[in-house]
């Protein structure tokens, strides 16, 4: 390292596990070190240790396409997304770290009736909620984004757009790193190559700490913020989560001169896309159609995606892909996140954020931070608890997600 210039593994301390924390969050995604940040910085509480079984954001916080938007159907979505939209605006300053957000828009393609009444119905309710979203004709999605393909002779011709110009995209590592190091610069233990193995509870039923793979780690509150192996750690705890486990996949091509102005989404033809700073097109898709804790796919889902992209885009015909990859995406019924108290004293859980969580990680680390200093969830977080799939009371976003799933 250059004098001076800490290299990447003074970032942050990588400390050997204390016997005993204030705080144990399980999972080093951007959720989780979000958590971690916001319980420094926020609320005072430092002794806090951050178990990740494998790297820092080497789960689907490195391996997703990056996409940022609040234009979510209800009150209760547009309040988790919209506040982490406006923490994106000013989290490089925050962080002291660059994370590349770039409000360039996100257009959702409408491809016949169905789709207009469902997208203008969010435009609607997107602007009760002051959340900017605007309908547009073809030939203005086509202004907007030129690359696009309006011509009705399409297999699913394009039939209008709504956009949110405050959408866009973000660097995904960026996000993990700066607040890991954020995390750490307060004393936050970071401790990677830690697995959890088993939630320990008293005989009152508290939790106590976790037994891990180097050794047990005492706590008396612990928040698990492990995505697609969530309903797993949850279930150490004696706690049965309504999470569903699925591969999504992405892939990335050759990188070319900017042509993608913003990312589009269409949900009926199952395909999205958008172009990375270093010019690759960042394409995915809907998930697997079978429960797997596998980081990969079929390869059937990428060639449909593909065939999508290329009619949408038809320019990109003869692109060549680089490589794809997959992440395992944890899915609610109502395809809304859990963000909530447990039935188990001192334990909280934060998941089921499905394909589409890496855009809250700012809101959902500052309201998780806030359950757990509290030991009450903040209005924000409140309506999403594990009782509403007994109750009835669902928040849902299936049609929001943009991707089949
Ligand atoms: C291909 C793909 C594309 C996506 N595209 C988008 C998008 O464009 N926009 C968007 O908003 N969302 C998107 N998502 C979803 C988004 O990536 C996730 O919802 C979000 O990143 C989840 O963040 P997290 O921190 O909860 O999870 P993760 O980053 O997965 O972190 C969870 C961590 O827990 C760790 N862990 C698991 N078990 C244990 C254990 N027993 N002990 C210790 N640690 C453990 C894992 O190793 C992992 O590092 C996409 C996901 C995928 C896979
Ligand atoms: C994986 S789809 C991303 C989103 O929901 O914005």
């Amino acid at each position: 390292a250059m004098r001076g210039h800490k290299g990447w593994e003074e970032q942050w301390s990588s400390p050997e596990p204390k016997k005993e924390y204030d705080v144990i969050i399980v999972g080093a995604g951007g959720h989780g070190l979000a958590t971690a940040y916001y319980l420094a910085t926020v609320h005072g509480i430092t002794n806090v240790a951050v178990l990740e079984k494998g790297w820092l954001g080497g789960g689907n916080t490195g391996r997703n396409t990056t996409i940022i938007r609040s234009n979510y159907l209800y009150d209760e979505s547009a309040g988790i997304y919209d506040h982490a939209l406006k923490l994106w605006d000013g989290l490089s300053q925050e962080l002291n770290y660059n994370v590349m957000y770039s409000a360039r828009g996100v257009m959702m393609l409408a491809h016949n009736v169905h789709d207009i009444q469902v997208l203008k119905r969010h435009v609607h309710a997107n602007r009760l909620n002051g959340i900017d979203n605007e309908w547009l004709t073809p030939e203005q999605a086509k202004e907007f984004c030129p690359p696009l393909n309006i011509s009705k002779q399409a297999r699913y011709p394009v039939v209008g757009a709504a956009l949110q110009r405050r959408g866009g995209t973000a660097r995904h590592d960026a996000v993990a790193w700066g607040y890991a190091r954020g995390a750490s610069a307060r004393g936050v233990h970071i401790i990677q190559n830690c697995e959890v193995t088993g939630v320990k509870r008293a005989a009152n039923g508290a939790v106590t700490g976790v037994e891990t793979t180097r050794g047990f780690i005492g706590a008396k509150k612990v928040g698990v913020v492990a995505a697609g192996h969530s309903s797993v750690i949850m279930n150490m705890a004696g706690v049965r989560m309504p999470l569903e486990s699925y591969p999504l996949q992405a892939l990335v091509s050759e990188p070319v001169k900017p042509v993608v102005p913003c990312v589009v989404m269409s949900n009926t033809v199952h395909a999205y896309i958008s172009q990375s700073d270093k010019g690759e097109l960042v394409i995915g898709a809907g998930t697997d159609q079978y429960v797997s804790y596998s980081q990969t796919g079929g390869l059937h889902i990428l060639q449909h995606t593909l065939d999508a992209i290329c009619e949408m885009f038809p320019i990109f015909t003869r692109m060549k892909m680089l490589r794809s990859w997959g992440g395992i995406v944890d899915v609610t019924p109502d395809r809304s996140p859990i963000l909530a108290k447990t039935p188990v004293p001192g334990l909280y859980v934060n998941c089921g954020w499905g394909t589409g969580g890496f855009k809250a990680t700012p809101g959902s680390g500052h309201v998780f931070a806030h359950t757990i200093a509290r030991d009450d969830p903040h209005p924000i977080n409140a309506p999403f608890t594990i009782e509403r799939f007994r109750t009835g009371r669902l928040i849902d976003e299936a049609a929001a997600a943009a991707v089949a799933h």
